[in-house]
Order: structure tokens, then C-alpha cells, then sequence
């Protein structure tokens, strides 16, 4: 299946921190792929360094088969690609719908389209429309975040730990959301909860120490419990 997003060899310095001393992936168009990894293991840095917030410094980094290492966030959000921080980066001091406004990067008929699609599926952001975004609750901010990320036409969606935080009845809630989104869009997903991760991925890689040391089908991996202890902690 042909490749939306392809890392080879892919190095990252924080500082002068090394933290990804060899990541390669492949995330073919329209499945869902997994980060899986201990904390710390460098998921979110991986994310961060496609979007172009930390530098390559050796390998490539490839989207829709172009090059795109090292060109700024903005050209690289530009082609096509969405993000949901871990941290959600919604502005607190403005209201859902202006939360959403400024995500807004068309006003076309597509647009509104989707902005109607999220809203039919997050029914709380609709509700909630004149609230501040730093009156939220978790499950709240984290949808107002998806749905900022999914309001533009993307290829592809990366989602940095969406269960973060959240009350189990929230989480079913999210991963519903994704398990709809994936009809339409090709995802990244950054993961701890292993039962949201297993329920909508298609298949996995594990990251350890800035290494991608293993993947598979997210399937054979929840039979493969030699594996889940081994590198996520999972007995
Ligand atoms: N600003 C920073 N300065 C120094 N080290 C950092 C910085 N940000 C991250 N790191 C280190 O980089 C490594 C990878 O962090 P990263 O956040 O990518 O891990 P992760 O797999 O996403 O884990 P988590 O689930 O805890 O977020 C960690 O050892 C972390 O301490």
C-alpha cells in the first residue's frame, strides 16, 4: 500500500540532548498507525519533529513523496498536515467558537461542512459555543482540540495522546471520534492507553529510547505479550 508519510533514520537533538537516534516509519494512506512507547521514549518528539517544531538533523522525512524535513511548521501544515498537541493548544481566553474561527484556515463550502460534522459529533462544543476554552473540562478541551485539527481539510491528522487525563466514559468517547474521523483521513496516533490504541489502530510501532524498535498489526500485538512487557510495560 503506497506510503502517505515516510521517516528513515530520522535524528533529533533538543538542545544538545540527542533524543531520536533512529526513527523510520511508514504510515500508509487512510489506516490508523500507533506510536506505542514508555514515557519518555520519544513519541511526542517524533510528532514534533514531522511537524517541523524540532529539527531534523540526519534522515529524511518524506509527505505525499516530497521531502519535507527542516521546512518551517507552517509549509509543512500547509501541505496537509494536522496537529493535536498533547497539551491541546487550544487559547483559553477565547470562546468555542472563536477557538474554532481561528483554526478556520478556509471559510468554503467544505469547511462548513466539516464544522457542522464535528459539531453533530461533538454536540458539548455546539452547547458550550460562547464558553471560554479555559472554562472547559478535559473531555471538553480535547474535542474542542480535535475538531480544530479536523475542521480543515488534512491528509493527514497527527494526535498526540487525545486520553490524557480523561475520565474512562470521556475516553470512549474520544476514540469513538477517531473511529469516525478514520473513515475520512489518514491518522498518527501518540498512545499510552493501550485498550483506546488497540481499538483504533490498524497496525503499531514501538519507539524506545528515540528508536523504532518493533511494529506489526495492532492485532498480533495483543497476543504478543513478550513484546508488551517488554517495551511497554504491559503484563
Ligand atoms: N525541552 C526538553 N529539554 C530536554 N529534554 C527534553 C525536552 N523535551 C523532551 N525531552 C526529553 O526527550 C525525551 C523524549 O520525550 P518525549 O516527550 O518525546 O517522550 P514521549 O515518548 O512522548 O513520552 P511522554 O508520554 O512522557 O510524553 C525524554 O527523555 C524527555 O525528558
Amino acid at each position: 500500500m503506497e506510503s502517505l508519510l515516510e521517516l528513515k533514520q530520522v535524528e533529533a537533538f533538543i538542545q544538545h540532548y540527542h533524543i531520536l537516534h533512529d526513527i523510520s516509519f511508514e504510515v500508509p494512506k487512510s489506516e490508523v498507525t500507533v506510536l506505542l512507547g514508555r514515557n519518555g521514549a520519544g513519541k511526542t518528539t517524533t510528532l514534533r519533529t514531522i511537524m517541523g517544531l524540532n529539527q531534523v538533523s540526519k534522515g529524511t522525512v518524506r509527505f505525499k513523496g516530497e521531502e519535507i524535513s527542516n521546512r518551517s511548521t507552517h509549509q509543512i501544515a500547509k501541505r496537509g498536515i494536522g496537529y493535536v498537541p498533547e497539551d491541546q493548544g487550544i487559547f483559553n481566553g477565547l470562546t468555542v467558537g472563536e477557538n474554532m474561527r481561528v483554526a478556520m484556515k478556509k471559510e468554503d463550502e467544505e469547511t462548513t461542512k466539516r464544522m457542522e460534522w464535528v459539531l453533530e459529533l461533538f454536540p458539548d462544543l455546539k452547547k458550550f459555543w460562547k464558553k471560554e476554552g479555559g472554562q472547559l473540562s478535559g473531555g471538553q478541551k480535547q474535542m474542542l482540540a480535535i475538531s480544530r485539527a479536523y475542521v480543515n481539510r488534512n491528509d493527514l491528522l497527527l494526535i498526540d495522546e487525545p486520553s490524557k487525563g480523561l475520565a474512562p466514559i470521556i475516553v470512549d468517547k474520544v476514540t469513538e471520534s477517531i473511529q469516525q474521523m478514520k473513515e475520512q483521513t489518514t491518522i498518527v496516533l501518540v498512545e499510552q492507553n493501550f485498550m483506546m490504541a488497540s481499538n483504533i489502530g490498524d497496525h503499531f510501532y514501538i519507539i524506545d529510547d528515540g528508536a523504532t524498535v518493533h511494529h506489526g498489526k495492532m492485532e498480533e500485538l495483543k497476543e504478543d505479550k513478550i513484546t508488551m512487557k517488554k517495551y511497554l510495560g504491559i503484563a
